[in-house]
């Protein structure tokens, strides 16, 4: 039985049946988390896989993960439609001060609201999104989609990616600096990593149009707070909109925080969910990988008994190896597929052991062999659950 430990708040009732068990274990087989961080400590021998119901990663210990043979999986696209939505949302509130503008009518007494209001309105103006350039640093899925909106709004689109993206409604440009020279607002979709951290700093703010804004909704790291302050105290830029709070932003002026909204919504999060819980049961039930952070994708009809499936550190002979140890055990492939991402590869082999008289005992032996072989990070046999 697989212990399955939730690191935040979820709804496990898909994993209660015989196969699984949620369970607050230090040793897991499975976590399933979120944007909390996943400790060091749990990445035990046990740990099979890490499900990450979101996108970033940056609060997983990815390499960890893969020395140890850790599969770590994420659901690209799952929230990139709240995250776009949010982003306009906030877009459209930089351009109109909506929220001011409620408060004061509320505030209106006496008979003839409507005259007053009308008379104070002036106090009001907004400006328009249409034929402003808005420039998109990180054009993944949020980043494509924001793009298109954009489009249609009747933006000036001009991005920056580390690759090239070919895209219709988006002039891609050849350095962040570009983009922040020009844009009248700046949004930061990139995921956290080495080299992003810290991107967004002094100097970039002196690029920037005195009246842009910048929306953060990638992670708050990618962005150095403190310079944040004293380039918004210069009059660089004008504001600064993150999903990120941190305290030394608290009680900025032209700061306005949001408390990690972005997927946050009722379809984001059970679109997360439902692919979070199919990635884990595939997983741990097959073998299969449709698309992890850290294994290459695999996926072969369970159509055997039972299955090996080996993660391993490529190496020209490594299947030579495998498939002789099989070969002594008298167990033939009877079908196999291998794929590697990066210096990784994973096998996965549809083997027959209960027609081949394999004992527990020699099954265990097996397994053993099978790591000792150089390169091997992780080595399953699993049982046909329809068979
Ligand atoms: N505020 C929120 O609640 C949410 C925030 N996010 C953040 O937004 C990020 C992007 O999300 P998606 O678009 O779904 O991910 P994605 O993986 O589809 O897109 C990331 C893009 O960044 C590019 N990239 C990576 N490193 C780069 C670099 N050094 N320079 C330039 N481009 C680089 C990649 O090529 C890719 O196009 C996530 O990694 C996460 O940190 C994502 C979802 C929700
Ligand atoms: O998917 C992401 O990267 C996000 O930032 C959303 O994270 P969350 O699942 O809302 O904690």
């Amino acid at each position: 039985m697989y212990q399955i430990k939730a690191i935040d708040e979820f709804n496990l009732s898909a994993f209660n049946d015989k196969t699984f068990q949620v369970s607050d274990t230090n040793t897991p087989d499975a976590i399933i988390v979120r944007s909390s961080n996943v400790s060091d400590q749990l990445i035990t021998p046990r740990l099979l896989l890490v499900a990450r119901a979101g996108i970033g990663t940056n609060t997983i210990n990815i390499e960890a993960c893969t020395q140890n043979g850790t599969a770590v999986f994420n659901t690209p696209g799952a929230n990139a439609n709240a995250v776009k939505e949010l982003i306009l949302q906030a877009l459209f509130t930089s351009v109109r001060p909506l929220q001011t503008a409620i408060a004061h009518t509320a505030a209106l007494t006496g008979d003839d609201l409507q005259t007053q209001a009308e008379a104070t309105r002036y106090q009001f103006i907004g400006g328009e999104l249409y034929g402003k350039t808005i420039g998109i640093v990180g054009l993944g899925t949020i980043g494509q989609q924001l793009a298109d909106s954009c489009y249609h709004l009747g933006m000036q689109v001009v991005g920056y990616n580390r690759s090239s993206k070919g895209l219709q409604a988006v002039q891609q440009l050849a350095t962040i600096d570009d983009v922040l020279a020009v844009a009248d607002f700046v949004v930061l979709l990139l995921p956290l990593t080495e080299s992003t951290r810290g991107i967004i700093a002094a100097k970039q703010f002196q690029l920037m149009k005195k009246k842009a804004v910048l929306l953060n909704f990638g992670r708050g790291a990618l962005v150095d707070d403190q310079a944040v302050i004293e380039a918004l105290n210069q009059g660089q830029f004008k504001q600064y909109i993150t999903d990120f709070p941190a305290e030394a932003l608290q009680d900025q002026g032209h700061v306005v925080m949001l408390p990690h909204l972005g997927g946050n919504t009722v379809e984001a999060l059970s679109k997360s969910a439902n692919l979070t819980v199919k990635n884990m049961r595939d997983f741990l039930e097959t073998g299969v990988i449709r698309a992890s952070v850290n294994f290459p994708t695999a996926d072969l009809s369970f159509s055997s008994p039972n299955r090996l499936t080996v993660f391993f550190k490529s190496r020209a002979s490594l299947w030579n190896d495998v498939s002789s140890i099989l070969n002594r055990y008298h167990v033939p492939i009877l079908e196999m597929i291998s794929n590697t991402k990066g210096d990784y590869g994973y096998m996965l082999v549809n083997i027959n052991l209960v027609a081949n008289n394999v004992t527990t005992d020699q099954k265990n032996q097996l397994i053993n062999e099978l790591k000792a072989v150089t390169g091997t990070l992780r080595v399953r046999i699993l049982d046909n659950l329809n068979a």
